[in-house]
């Protein structure tokens, strides 16, 4: 994903803080999340990582009110996002998530541009759209294309470049880029952690993989059983002393990798 001066937010722009006061929600006798108070600072980049259920997906919706919580509130730069106009939050927030739901007969260009064409019945100008594709490096000419003509790869980054045409300072990725192979994933989450620099976003993602949340986030929120157990960053992660879940989810990377320098060190096999 490169860098498009037609594009970029100003030079000085910082994503917002995002706070979490008290936030909770049920689904009858099962909690979700269980009051749940952090904070990001301007500009952060956040990780979700947890065991299935633990609450990820339902605390990162309560930001743009996919789920209104039972109690608390959320906090964008201060202002409660309970008393905002619902459209008008959803346009400043972008948000991705695993099998995007591109629309299967709209073209590239139309996918990218549907945010501005709800809110003001207007396409969005092509040299935007030209932008927006250099952005998640993406041809120009695939602007015409239909979805089904695209990689799941290639759908994921038409997904990022919608989720960016409002300009937003804050991105919301639940699974982003989940469905992909490794390499593919690898590469996006790369590339996606130079965008968020590049137009100084704040970052929330949500993610199964420990291994990119300690390679991409600036800091890792563990989730057991609707709570945060643990606020860290990679590397105090990786030192341990973060407490159980955050061990038993950092173990696996390393595992991992400890058996491939092992395997590297026994040398080729006969
Ligand atoms: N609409 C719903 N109705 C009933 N229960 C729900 C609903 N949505 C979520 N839950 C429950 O709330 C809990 C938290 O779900 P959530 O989707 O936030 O977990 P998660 O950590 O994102 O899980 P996963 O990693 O599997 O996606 C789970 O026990 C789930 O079954």
């Amino acid at each position: 994903m490169a860098t498009s001066p037609s594009f970029s937010r100003p030079a000085t722009a910082r994503g917002p803080a995002v706070a979490f006061e008290g936030v909770g929600k049920a689904y009858g006798g099962t909690v979700a999340i269980a009051g749940v108070d952090a904070r990001i600072s301007p500009g952060t980049f956040v990780a979700i990582v947890g065991s299935s259920g633990s609450g990820k997906s339902t605390l990162l919706k309560t930001v743009n009110r996919l789920i209104e919580p039972d109690h608390g509130s959320v906090r964008i730069d201060g202002a409660d996002v309970a008393a905002q106009e619902l459209h008008q939050l959803r346009r400043s927030i972008g948000y991705v998530f695993q099998n995007i739901g591109l629309f299967p007969h709209m073209t590239v260009a139309q996918n990218i541009g549907i945010g501005s064409r709800l809110a003001s019945g207007k396409p969005l100008p092509d040299d935007r759209v030209t932008a927006l594709l250099d952005l998640v490096d993406l041809p120009r000419d695939f602007a015409t294309r239909l979805p089904e003509q695209l990689s799941g790869g290639q759908q994921q980054r038409v997904g990022v470049a919608r989720a960016l045409a409002g300009a937003p300072g804050l991105m919301l990725m639940d699974e982003p880029f989940g469905a992909l192979d490794p390499v593919t994933r690898e590469t996006l989450g790369e590339q996606y952690r130079a965008l968020h620099e590049q137009l100084g976003l704040t970052t929330i993602m949500v993610t199964h993989d420990m291994a990119e949340a300690l390679l991409f986030a600036d800091r890792i929120w563990v989730m057991a059983s609707g709570r945060i157990v643990a606020d860290a960053t990679p590397a105090q992660l990786i030192a341990g002393r973060c407490g159980p879940e955050a061990e038993a989810l950092v173990a696996v990377p390393r595992l991992q990798a400890e058996r491939i320098t092992a395997m590297r060190a026994a040398g080729p096999a006969a």
